[in-house]
């Protein structure tokens, strides 16, 4: 007999199964307007607007057979409401499955037994591989609430992890929530813990976004900045699940790529580059180029002589200087202004307006374009920053001899064009570019493991985001570069948003408990104030295992990661940089096959990560391979060590031949 479970079960898929239909219908009508584009359309730009409409939409409107086009229910009022991934109405229009961004399906993440928001019933799904399974209700009007012990939340946190980050929409908690559907106008800074949520949190409020100021946000677009390709694409498919495909995500240096890098900087150089007085010494050179106007202006005209004596001149570059304006659009504003003064002369004398070609002759006239040479010069962001490498005394009291003897060129290059730049100075030249140009702005910029952003760094993303907001994602005990912020006030002063919320985030979904207890040990030494992570999951094991012989780690580790192969799941060699290709090589003669973290399509189980790439990253077991090798490796050694150890999803196996940090040592 089946039971009313059975039943209610059944009319579930029977609904699954119906809105899939009508999501295939609505792709259909999509694709048949797409092909019909042409004809509708009256002109070209439309057509191709429309084009990419209906391109966008039928892409957005795919559906994944893997994933649960709904995750949830809600009973309001006797209404049975879905709650999925995107909107899918019947042909009449009608919903059958509500956009979990929608203002309704807000109760979904937010409704509890103090405030149930009209709800009386909160239903979750299970599925396996896009099956609805089984399903678990929450009776807010009866006073049940289930909180984060709810089981399909549990088995989703503990699921095995494979390949690249999945979206958590059907589990987003109350507290991520809040900060998912924050404001458009307000910048958030999130302060969490390892496996808080930060990158799903940031991601999902991009989508959230898009969702509510579709358009707005379609102009002037949104951005994710992540640490480096290996994350990007590890993150990359969460998006496009939610239906997103128009969002820029890219590196910093990626976005600021203008030349190539060419050479390297000493590490007292770098850190003086990405110093914000760097800024300031921008700022000086620049301006330093303009000159006063000392000779009038005269130019033959046929058989007219003009006349601009050095009076007006100077007025005109005073005025342009006191309006604040990017140096390049000042100096079309100079000039303007010369050729507004010659056409005036013109008309007084000739009685006749002059035409575009007249104006436009001017203003490239030997007399004019000598003008602005000697007193508003044209300068490239590489002429700029090549100048300063070239003659840092420009900097004045700004930086001390030795930092400027540090940041010189030891052999100046022919020309700016020839200049062999190094990543550092792609800052520089970003921010001399800023000081030239105005820089486009995005409506929002969502910046991850934004506590290793240098002041320079933020003020590139500052100038991208100065008519936008940002959701600043990080954790300052993560911070590894040699200018990470303690303090995030710091940073969101270079970004422009001194006065954006800094949000902790302490509930962790990703470390177990035991791992955490081992991680948690470093905090003290990391020399950041920051709140304890502690975690959702009390599965997981924790195995440190001191090898008494050197020579015997690399093997050691091997027989690890076959005893780890032996479980569901990723696995993840995690070392130091200098001795990851000698285990790439020992699993290879092993035979075991193995990927890099950039290969997240690879069919691969085990990874071999160094540890400098490990940022961002998970796997269901982490082999850690010398901590203490991995500490020497860099002055932020510490901090590393923490980063590393907390990228393990259920099992953390810490292998050590050399005695362990003194931190993590339990005597
Ligand atoms: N509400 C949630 N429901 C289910 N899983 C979640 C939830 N929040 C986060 N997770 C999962 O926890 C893991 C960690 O999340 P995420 O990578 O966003 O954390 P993070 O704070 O950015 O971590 P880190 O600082 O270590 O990079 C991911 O697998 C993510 O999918």
């Amino acid at each position: 007999m089946p039971t009313d479970l059975d039943t209610e079960l059944a009319a579930e898929r029977t609904h699954l199964i119906e809105s899939r239909a009508a999501l295939r219908r609505m792709r259909d009508r999509a694709q048949s307007l797409f092909a019909a584009g042409d004809k509708v359309a009256g002109d070209a730009y439309t057509a191709e607007q429309l084009g990419r409409h209906m391109a966008r939409r039928v892409k957005e409107l795919a559906d994944d057979p893997e994933t649960p086009l709904f995750f949830g229910r809600l009973d309001i009022d006797e209404a049975a409401y879905h709650v999925g991934r995107r909107h899918v109405t019947d042909d009449l229009g009608e919903p059958m499955v509500l956009d979990w961004r929608a203002p309704l399906s807000r109760s979904f993440y937010r409704a509890s037994v103090r405030d149930p928001q009209g709800v009386a019933v909160r239903r979750r799904f299970g599925f396996v591989k896009g099956d609805l399974t089984s399903f678990e209700d929450e009776h807010l009007d009866r006073g049940e609430e289930l909180g984060t012990s709810s089981r399909i939340l549990t088995a989703e946190i503990e699921r095995p992890r494979v390949g690249p980050m999945r979206d958590i929409v059907a589990t987003i908690q109350p507290e991520q929530d809040e900060l998912v559907r924050a404001d458009l106008g307000d910048s958030i800074c999130v302060q969490g813990a390892p496996g808080t949520g930060k990158t799903a949190v940031g991601l999902h409020r991009a989508a959230f976004l898009l969702y509510l100021h579709r358009e707005r946000l379609r102009r002037s677009g949104v951005l994710i900045v992540g640490p480096n390709t290996a994350f990007l694409s590890y993150i990359s498919a969460v998006l496009p699940t939610l239906g997103e495909v128009e969002v820029q995500q890219s590196t910093l240096e990626e976005l600021i790529g203008r030349v190539p890098v060419k050479a390297v900087d000493s590490p007292p150089a770098a850190l003086i580059k990405h110093d914000v007085r760097m800024a300031q010494v921008l700022r000086k050179a620049l301006w330093g180029r303009l000159g006063k106007p000392t000779v009038p202006i005269m130019v033959s005209d046929g058989s007219y002589r003009w006349r601009i004596d050095t009076e007006p001149l100077r007025r005109i570059v005073d005025e342009a200087r006191r309006d604040g304006l990017p140096y390049a659009v000042g100096r079309e504003r100079v000039r303007a202004r010369v050729v507004g003064l010659l056409q005036r002369q013109s008309e007084y004398r000739t009685g006749n307006s002059p035409n575009e070609t007249w104006l436009r002759k001017m203003s490239k006239i030997g007399p004019v374009t000598e003008f602005l040479e000697s007193t508003w010069p044209a300068v490239t962001a590489e002429t700029l920053v090549a100048g300063v490498l070239t003659d840092p005394s420009i900097a004045g009291d700004l930086l001390t001899e030795s930092e400027q003897d540090a940041i010189r060129w030891a052999k100046p290059p022919k020309t700016a064009k020839s200049a062999k730049f190094t990543t550092a100075d792609l800052v520089l030249l970003d921010e001399a570019a800023g000081l030239l140009d105005r820089e486009n702005s995005f409506g929002h910029v969502v910046v991850d493991e934004a506590q290793d952003m240098s002041p320079m760094q933020a003020r590139v993303i500052a100038r991208r985001s100065e008519h936008g907001s940002i959701t600043l994602l990080g954790d300052l005990a993560q911070g590894t570069a040699p200018w990470a912020a303690t303090d995030w006030r710091e940073i969101l002063g270079h970004l422009g948003k001194p006065d954006a919320a800094v949000v902790p985030l302490t509930v962790g979904f990703r470390v177990p408990e035991a791992v955490v207890a081992l991680a948690n040990r470093l905090l003290p030494w990391l020399g950041v104030n920051v709140p304890e992570a502690v975690s959702l999951r009390r599965d997981g094991d924790l195995a440190v295992i001191a090898v008494p012989d050197p020579a015997d780690l690399d093997a050691r580790t091997l027989a690890e990661v076959t005893a780890a192969l032996g479980h569901e799941g990723s696995v993840s060699v995690i070392a130091a940089d200098d001795a990851v290709d000698r285990l790439r090589g020992h699993l290879t003669a092993a035979g075991i096959e193995h990927a890099t973290p950039d290969e997240t399509e690879s069919e691969a189980r085990v990874t071999v990560v160094p540890a400098t790439l490990v940022k961002g990253l998970e796997y269901d077991h982490v082999i850690v391979h010398e901590p203490a090798a991995i500490v020497a490796a860099e002055p932020k050694g510490l901090n590393r060590l923490y980063v590393v150890l907390t990228r393990a999803v259920t099992r953390l196996s810490v292998l050590h031949a050399e005695p362990l940090p003194d931190a993590l040592r339990i005597d």
